[in-house]
C-alpha cells in the first residue's frame, strides 16, 4: 500500500521503516531539512537497536523515501499517518499545534480520497478536531474530497521500538468507518498472522486507550516507589517485596521496578495531559495527581541520599554519574532523572563527571556550555577522583562492575544506586557506603 508518514521522530521513523520492510511503499515527510538530508545520506538521527539496518535496507530497495516536500508527501499515500510530537503546553495539556498543522497540510494538497491516521498520542476529541480542520481547508478550497480520520495509537517502547513495532501486543484502531477498517486490516496484515492483534473500537475510546495504558504503567511505578519509601523507613527490602508481589500472576513482575522516578517523552507528559483533560471536565483525578507527585519526589531521592551522606556540604565535591538516558538502550534524555540530579548538584556547588554509552552527544547538546559538567569517554574515567558514584540508568555494562576499581578510583567509597543493581551486603562488606532505593537494610547498616 502507498503510505505517507508525517513526523520522522522515534515513532514516525520506526513505523515507516517497519511498514516498508514488509513491502509497503512509504514516503516520510518532516519539516526538519537537516534530518531529512541526513537520512538520505544514511545518518540515522536516533539510537534505536535494529533501526539502522532496517532504514538502510528499505531506503536502498526504494520502499522508504524521505522528503521535506509536503505536497509530494500528500500526493503519495492513500494512507496519511500523523506522527508528530504532542509536547505539553504551558498548563500540561497536550499541544496539538503540530498535529493540526499536518491536518492543514494534508487538506491543502489532497486531490483524492485519504485515510488520515493519528498515531501521535492525543487527547480524546482530537480526531474530531483534525477532521474539522480538514473540512475547513477543503471548504476554503471549494473542494469536496472524501476522507476519514482514524485513531491508531502507538505503544512502542524506546530501546525496543523496532521489535515492538514488528511484533505488537495489540494494534488498536479507532474508527467507525467500514472502508477504513478494511484498509487498516490490509495495512497491518503482515503483523497479524499468527493471531489477531487488531482491536477495533470507536475513535474516542482508542484515543483514551493510549492514555489509560501509559497512566496504568506509570501508576504501577509510582506505587512501587511509594512502597520503596515505606520499606526504607520500616527497615524492609523493596527488592524482596517486589519478588513477593510479582509472583502473584494478577500483579506480575513487569513495571514494578522501584527506581529514581520514571522519565522519557511519554509517561510524564501523558499523565499530566490526562490530569488536564480531567480538570477540563471538572473531574478531580486524585490517583493520577498522586502518581505525578510521587514521581516528582522520587526524582529528588538520589540528591537527598548524597546530601545526607555529605551532611549537606556538596560544594566542590565531584560526583560521578553512570547513565544519562531516561532508560537503557536509548540516547533519549527527555525527562531523565539524571537531569534532575545534575541540576540539583550544580545548585549545591558540585561538579559532575558523567558517562553514558549512547547519550553523551545528547547531554552535550543540552548542557553545552556548562563548566561543571565533564563528559568522560569511559565509565572508569568518570570515576577518577570523584567523591561518590551515582547510577542513574541500568545499562547492562553497569550491572557487574569491578568494585575494587571503583573503590580505588573514588576518593570516598560511596555509591548511590538509583536502580537497585547491586547487593547491599556485598558492598557493605567491601566498605562502601551504599544507598539504594527502598532497601532499608543497607541504609540501616550504613547508618549504624
Ligand atoms: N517516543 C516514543 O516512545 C513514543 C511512543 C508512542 C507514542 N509516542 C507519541 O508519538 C508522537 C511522536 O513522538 P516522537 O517521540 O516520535 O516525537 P519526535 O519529537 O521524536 O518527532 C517528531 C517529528 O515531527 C516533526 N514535525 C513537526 N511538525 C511537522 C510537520 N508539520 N510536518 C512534518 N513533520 C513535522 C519534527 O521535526 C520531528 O522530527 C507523540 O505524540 C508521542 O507522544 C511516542
Ligand atoms: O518497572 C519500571 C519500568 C520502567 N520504569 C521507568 O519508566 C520510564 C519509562 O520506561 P518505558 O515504559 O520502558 O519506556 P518508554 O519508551 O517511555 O515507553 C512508554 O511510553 C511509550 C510512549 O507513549 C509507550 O508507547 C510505551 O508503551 C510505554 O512503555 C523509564 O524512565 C524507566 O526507567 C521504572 O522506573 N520502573
Amino acid at each position: 500500500m502507498k503510505v505517507t508518514v508525517f513526523g520522522i521522530g522515534y515513532v514516525g521513523l520506526v513505523q515507516a521503516a517497519v511498514l516498508a520492510s514488509v513491502g509497503h511503499d512509504v514516503m516520510c515527510v518532516d519539516i526538519d531539512e537537516q534530518k531529512i538530508d541526513n537520512l538520505k545520506k544514511g545518518i540515522i538521527p536516533i539510537y534505536e537497536p535494529g533501526l539502522t539496518p532496517l532504514v538502510e535496507e528499505t531506503y536502498q530497495n526504494g520502499l522508504l523515501n524521505f522528503t521535506t516536500d509536503a505536497a509530494k508527501g500528500v500526493s503519495h499515500g492513500t494512507i496519511q499517518f500523523i506522527a508528530v510530537g504532542t509536547p505539553p503546553d504551558e498548563d500540561g495539556s497536550a499541544d496539538l499545534k503540530y498535529v493540526l498543522a499536518v491536518a492543514e497540510t494534508i487538506a491543502t494538497y489532497m486531490t483524492d480520497e485519504k485515510i488520515v491516521i493519528d498515531k501521535s498520542t492525543v487527547p480524546v476529541g482530537t480526531a474530531d478536531k483534525v477532521a474539522a480542520k480538514i473540512a475547513e481547508v477543503l471548504a476554503k478550497r471549494k473542494q469536496s474530497i472524501p476522507y476519514d480520520v482514524v485513531s491508531n495509537p502507538e505503544f512502542l517502547k524506546e530501546g525496543a521500538a523496532v521489535s515492538d513495532c514488528m511484533k505488537p501486543d495489540r494494534i488498536v484502531v479507532g474508527t467507525e468507518n467500514e472502508k477504513s477498517r478494511v484498509a487498516m486490516r490490509e495495512l497491518y496484515a503482515p503483523f497479524n498472522r499468527n493471531h489477531d492483534r487488531m482491536i477495533f473500537m470507536d475513535v474516542r475510546s482508542a484515543e483514551l486507550t493510549k492514555y489509560a495504558a501509559n497512566c496504568m504503567l506509570a501508576t504501577k511505578i509510582s506505587f512501587m516507589n511509594e512502597m520503596s519509601n515505606l520499606a526504607e523507613l520500616l527497615g524492609a527490602d523493596i527488592e524482596a517485596v517486589r519478588h513477593g508481589i510479582g509472583s502473584d500472576s494478577r500483579i506480575g513482575y513487569q513495571f514494578i521496578y522501584p527506581g529514581c522516578g520514571y522519565g522519557g517523552s511519554c509517561f510524564p507528559k501523558d499523565v499530566q495531559a490526562l490530569v488536564r483533560t480531567a480538570n477540563e471536565i471538572n473531574y478531580k483525578p486524585a490517583l493520577l495527581e498522586a502518581v505525578e507527585s510521587v514521581n516528582y519526589a522520587q526524582k529528588q531521592k538520589l540528591f537527598t541520599h548524597l546530601s545526607n551522606h555529605f551532611k549537606g556540604d556538596l560544594a566542590g565535591k565531584t560526583i560521578a554519574i553512570w547513565g544519562l538516558s531516561f532508560k537503557p538502550q536509548t540516547d533519549d534524555m527527555r525527562e531523565a532523572s539524571s537531569i534532575v540530579l545534575m541540576k540539583a548538584l550544580w545548585q549545591a556547588g558540585a561538579i559532575v563527571q558523567a558517562y553514558d554509552p549512547e547519550a553523551m552527544e545528547e547531554c552535550q547538546r543540552i548542557f553545552n556550555d556548562n563548566d561543571n559538567l565533564a563528559l568522560m569517554g569511559t565509565k572508569e574515567s568518570a570515576l577518577k577522583g570523584a567523591d561518590a558514584l551515582v547510577v542513574c540508568t541500568e545499562w547492562s555494562q553497569f550491572r557487574a562492575p569491578d568494585f575494587d576499581l571503583i573503590g580505588n578510583a573514588l576518593t570516598t567509597k560511596v555509591i548511590v544506586d538509583g536502580r537497585n543493581l547491586y547487593d547491599p551486603q556485598l558492598l557493605n562488606e567491601r566498605g562502601f557506603a551504599y544507598y539504594a532505593i527502598g532497601r532499608g537494610d543497607s541504609v540501616k547498616k550504613v547508618n549504624a
